[in-house]
């Protein structure tokens, strides 16, 4: 039996439900937010689709200790409303700092010992915060961290060049935020490294690096919130560890020599983050990541309440 909790229900951790309901992924889904209101608003919403899909999950609410057995807990509190007019992760720094301490020791009472993913934001510092507030291991506390960033650069560069994006390999890394940078040197488009198709193609590196950090904001300037993009890969992610798929992909990962948790391509399966995956990059690559993880150490140790 697969269950899993979801705790917030905003638009994102809302969109993370929808899908693993619509998509048969869940057979038990524990839903959590402090606004009673709308999470009773959503487990009606969801309940009522039940008789209309092939699929079947059970579906709970309110019920901290419901997630003591879970297989995996989502976890996509905030308010976003934090950001206004957008251009700063940290904006939600503080607020979320008291809510990952309160969620994070909650899930520890009731004694959840499954996987977490973190979504809420600034995604690194909470999934740090929330392995020490949860006691779990380091391998079974992970962020969804440049995974959507990785796909956002996938989009800059098969806009750019009309190509399908799942035709483009390689990784954005550090933090999910304005540090994260495109790993050029682990890109390529169906083989082809970057550097050389930037070179044949007289393609703009550096404008490509942009395209896929703003993607975001290019999002949230419209909506006032991004959702569809990161629960598809809240959900892919979940599905790896639901099946074991040792998946192989960015994600916001402990990294020992930083300690703390910043985007770097790891192995997802059954028990989390199952390896991490060292590549090679190149001393400017490398300087990048070490600024970017530094931040993310300095800010998940500020904002460890204790
Ligand atoms: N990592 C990423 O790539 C990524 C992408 C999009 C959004 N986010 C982040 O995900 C979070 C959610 O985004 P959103 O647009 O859904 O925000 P939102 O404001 O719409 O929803 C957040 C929900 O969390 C609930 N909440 C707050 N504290 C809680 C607590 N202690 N326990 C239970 N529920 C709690 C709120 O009541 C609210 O319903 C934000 O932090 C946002 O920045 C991250």
């Amino acid at each position: 039996m697969r269950k899993i909790g979801i705790i917030g229900l905003g638009h994102v951790g809302s969109t993370v439900a929808y899908t693993l309901i619509t998509k048969g992924i869940a057979d038990e889904l524990v839903l959590i937010d402090q606004n009673d209101a709308l999470c009773t608003a959503e487990y009606y919403d969801y309940s009522d689709s039940l008789g209309r899909l092939d699929t079947y999950t059970k579906i709970i609410k309110q019920d901290y200790r419901a997630l003591s057995a879970a297989d995996v807990v989502v976890t996509a509190f905030g308010d976003i409303k934090l950001l206004a007019d957008g251009g700063d992760r940290f904006l939600e720094y503080t607020y979320n700092c008291s809510q990952a301490a309160a969620v994070g020791k909650a899930l520890k009472a009731v004694g959840f010992h499954g996987i977490l993913i973190n979504i809420s934001n600034p995604c690194d510092v909470i999934t740090g915060l929330l392995q020490r507030y949860t006691g779990l291991s380091r391998e079974r506390v992970f962020g969804t961290g440049t995974f959507l960033d990785t796909a956002r650069m996938q989009r800059a560069i098969s806009h750019r060049i009309n190509e399908n994006p799942h035709n483009i390999s390689g990784y954005v890394l550090g933090e999910h935020g304005e540090s994260q940078f495109a790993a050029w040197s682990t890109i390529a488009v169906r083989g082809i490294p970057m550097f050389e198709l930037a070179e044949e193609q007289d393609l703009d590196l550096d404008a490509l690096d942009k395209a896929a950090r703003e993607g975001g904001w290019l999002v949230f300037n419209g909506k006032k919130y991004t959702s569809y993009a990161i629960a598809t890969c809240a959900v892919k992610l979940v599905q790896a560890v639901l099946s074991d798929a040792k998946l192989a992909c960015p994600a916001s990962v402990y990294l020992e020599q930083y300690g703390c948790h910043v985007g770097y391509p790891a192995v997802i399966g059954k028990n989390g983050v199952e390896k991490i995956n060292e590549i090679p990059l190149t001393p400017k690559e490398q300087a990048l990541l070490n600024d970017s993880a530094k931040m993310i150490a300095q800010k998940t140790h500020d904002g460890y309440l204790g």
